[in-house]
């Protein structure tokens, strides 16, 4: 056995690979007892010395001492070392081996008195021939150290494979404390005379649109956004500026109501029409989607709603905004619904726009929006809002500066809060993304499932902050699929379940208008396509048609996923698996609104599931069930489909060749 070993860096790294992280601590324990024993040793023998000197010098250091971080002491301890073994008499360090190894036991100890080369030869025999463990672990100590010394080597630059911990980033107290929304649309309702503060004209009107009581986001929000104006259209007592307000609640759990009657209660005592109220939406559905339902609500009042979307002409579109009057420009509309990028357009072209009266900025499907950021919407708006009072429609009486620290001078004069309103069902946790929006001391209201806790990772899609939560109603299941198989399945399920109104969605335009194509020619089943493929108007139209059943399967892209809401959708099919937990929830949410069941089936190639199903456990949604369509139920369909492949193929030519002309 050599008793001096040279660490050679290969093997230190493969033996630190393989080794257990404990036994590397153990061992580097040992060492360092080792050494401090030494030391001790030294002392002793220097002073055996000093009183005899012919006595032994001290034995080898352990093999602890081939250090690459220590080589200095190293010669002068050789040359003791030989010295050592040249008389004979490693006794002292045999003693002081078993002494300090933590691992020893008291039972078994060799005797000092033995010379020591016999001593671990018989030691070696021993463990190996009786197997005791704790003998072993003592007598074996030394020879396992002299054929493995190198877990007390430093070795620079060798990576640690051990799994970091995930950093959980601090969150903001608002975002990490929520006011808790009810989350059950049918358990949690309130009646709608219990909420104050609504006129009794608008009330009579929900009752008349079929809403009897509040949903438990809307008995939350109503209350805190008419507190919040309750000083009017300025700020309140000393200053007092009201808090942005963040909303996240499941998908079609009625958010659209929640801002919209506050709003219209807020704005009917108005005196001048002003742009007060503005609306900005990701998509022009959602857009006329929400400005059909401030219509219903503002019916009656004096107050005019304006759509800005691009559906018409900018001159069209400025025409129901602005009118020019022998005194100057006068706004035609009080609350504005917008798309971002027909909304910069009015900012900068359209005379007389004015956004300086703003009061109310609502942001609908926020996290869209966020990421829609770069187009600058928003600084554009808070610039027109903020304007100098050399701006043109600037009015003396109010001052609007952006909020800063309140000073008595600050309050001298009236000034006009601008509040920012967001909504979404899949509201971002992440403040990085959150500080875009500049919030003034927010508030958040959540029904999440874990409101705590459920933190982005700032630069990840799911953002770690994927837990949201899912209508209670929604029964969702994955089908595993071939990938020839998936169109049958899409028509095996749409013809088995006869529901009259399904959305199926897919990833591209492209996927959509074949899948449509291979349908209509399969046949026996209403279908259309929504895409951008198509212009506004003829999306209008068939969004139209959907909703009155005129088409029981719509193809779409994510066109339709966010947002809108057409009564009476029972299931919702996946035929592409969505790559992003928020497209998930936003498609399978267009099902199961507003407290109603729905199912939801997303198709799966085998590659996908695990992945699939991994995202959809990471954001704790609710069991996912798996729904196997056998091969017979598919079989009947074959010749029919083959058909309609073939059918589907001419097509394709067709369109191609009519690009090509
Ligand atoms: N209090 C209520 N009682 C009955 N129905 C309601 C109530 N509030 C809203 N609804 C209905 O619920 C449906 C969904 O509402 P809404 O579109 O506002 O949901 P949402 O939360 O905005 O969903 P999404 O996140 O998908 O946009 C609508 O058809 C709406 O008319």
């Amino acid at each position: 056995m050599a008793l001096f070993r040279i660490a050679r860096y290969e093997e230190q790294e493969k033996s630190s690979s393989a080794e257990d992280q404990a036994q590397v601590l153990l061992r580097r324990l040992r060492v360092q007892a080792q050494e401090r024993q030494l030391k001790k040793q030294k002392q002793q023998e220097a002073e055996a010395e000093t009183s005899s000197p012919g006595d032994v010098a001290p034995g080898p250091p352990g093999p602890a001492q081939t250090s690459l971080s220590s080589p200095a002491p190293e010669e002068p301890k050789r040359k003791a070392k030989k010295r050592k073994r040249g008389d004979g008499s490693p006794r002292r360090l045999e003693k002081s081996e078993s002494e300090t190894d933590p691992m020893s036991s008291q039972k078994g100890t060799s005797s000092p008195r033995k010379p020591k080369r016999k001593k671990k030869k018989k030691t070696g025999k021993s463990c190996e021939e009786q197997g005791d463990k704790k003998d072993s672990t003592r007598a074996c100590e030394p020879s396992a150290e002299a054929s493995e010394p190198q877990h007390s080597v430093l070795i620079l630059g060798v990576p640690d494979k051990k799994a970091l911990p995930k950093v959980q980033p601090f969150l903001p107290k608002w975002l990490a404390e929520p006011s808790q929304v009810q989350k059950s649309v049918k358990n949690d309702l309130v009646p709608i005379q219990d909420i104050p503060g609504i006129h009794p004209c608008l009330q009579k009107k929900l009752k008349t649109n079929g809403i009897m009581s509040y949903f438990p986001v809307q008995a939350a929000v109503i209350p805190a956004l008419l507190e919040s104006a309750s000083h009017g259209f300025l700020v309140g007592r000393g200053g007092y500026q009201p808090s942005d307000i963040c909303v996240s609640a499941p998908t079609g759990s009625g958010k659209t109501l929640s801002f919209v009657i506050p709003v219209i209660q807020v704005l009917s005592e108005r005196v001048v029409c002003h742009i007060r109220a503005l609306v900005v939406l990701p998509t022009k559905e959602l857009a006329q989607q929400v400005s059909k339902v401030f219509n219903i609500y503002a019916d009656g009042t004096a107050l005019r709603i304006a759509q800005i979307t691009g559906q018409k002409s900018l001159a069209k579109e400025q025409e129901i905004l602005v009118q020019k009057t022998d005194s100057g420009y006068c706004s035609l509309a009080d609350i504005v619904v917008a798309t971002p990028g027909r909304l910069v357009d009015h900012i900068d072209q359209t005379p007389g726009f004015s956004l300086r009266q703003l009061r109310f900025l609502i942001i609908d499907e926020a996290d869209r929006m966020i990421d829609s950021m770069h187009q600058s919407w928003l600084p554009r708006v808070v610039k027109a809002v903020f304007q100098g009072d050399s701006a043109p429609g600037s009015s003396p009486l109010f001052q609007r500066v952006e909020p800063r620290a309140i000073t008595a001078a600050s309050t001298s004069q009236p000034q006009m809060p601008l509040q920012k309103l967001l909504f979404s069902a899949t509201l971002t946790r992440n403040p990085e993304k959150l500080q875009e929006l500049g919030l003034y001391q927010p508030r958040l209201f959540s029904t999440g499932p874990d409101s705590q806790g459920s933190v982005a990772q700032p630069g990840t899609e799911q953002d770690g902050e994927g837990k949201y939560a899912f209508p209670a109603g929604l029964s969702h299941f994955y089908v595993p699929c071939t990938l020839n198989s998936k169109p049958l399945a899409i028509l095996h399920l749409v013809r088995n379940m006869k529901f009259s109104r399904v959305l199926c969605f897919t990833n591209s335009r492209e996927v959509s208008h074949r899948l449509f194509l291979l349908v209509k020619a399969f046949g026996g089943v209403p279908v259309a396509e929504f895409s951008s493929r198509f212009g506004p108007g003829q999306r209008k139209m068939i969004l139209k048609q959907f909703e009155q059943g005129k088409i029981q399967l719509l193809i779409s892209t994510d066109a339709t996923a966010r947002g809108i809401d057409v009564k009476g959708v029972k299931l919702v099919l996946n035929y592409d698996a969505p790559q992003y937990i928020r497209t998930y929830v936003h498609r399978v949410g267009r099902t199961a609104r507003a407290g109603n069941t729905g199912l939801a089936f997303t198709l799966l190639l085998r590659v996908q599931e695990q992945k699939f199903l991994q995202m959809l456990r990471e954001a704790r949604a609710p069991e996912l069930g798996k729904h196997v369509i056998r091969s017979e139920h598919l079989k009947s369909l074959v010749p029919q489909y083959e058909e309609a492949l073939s059918e589907l193929q001419k097509t394709i030519r067709n369109e191609w060749k009519q690009k090509k002309a």
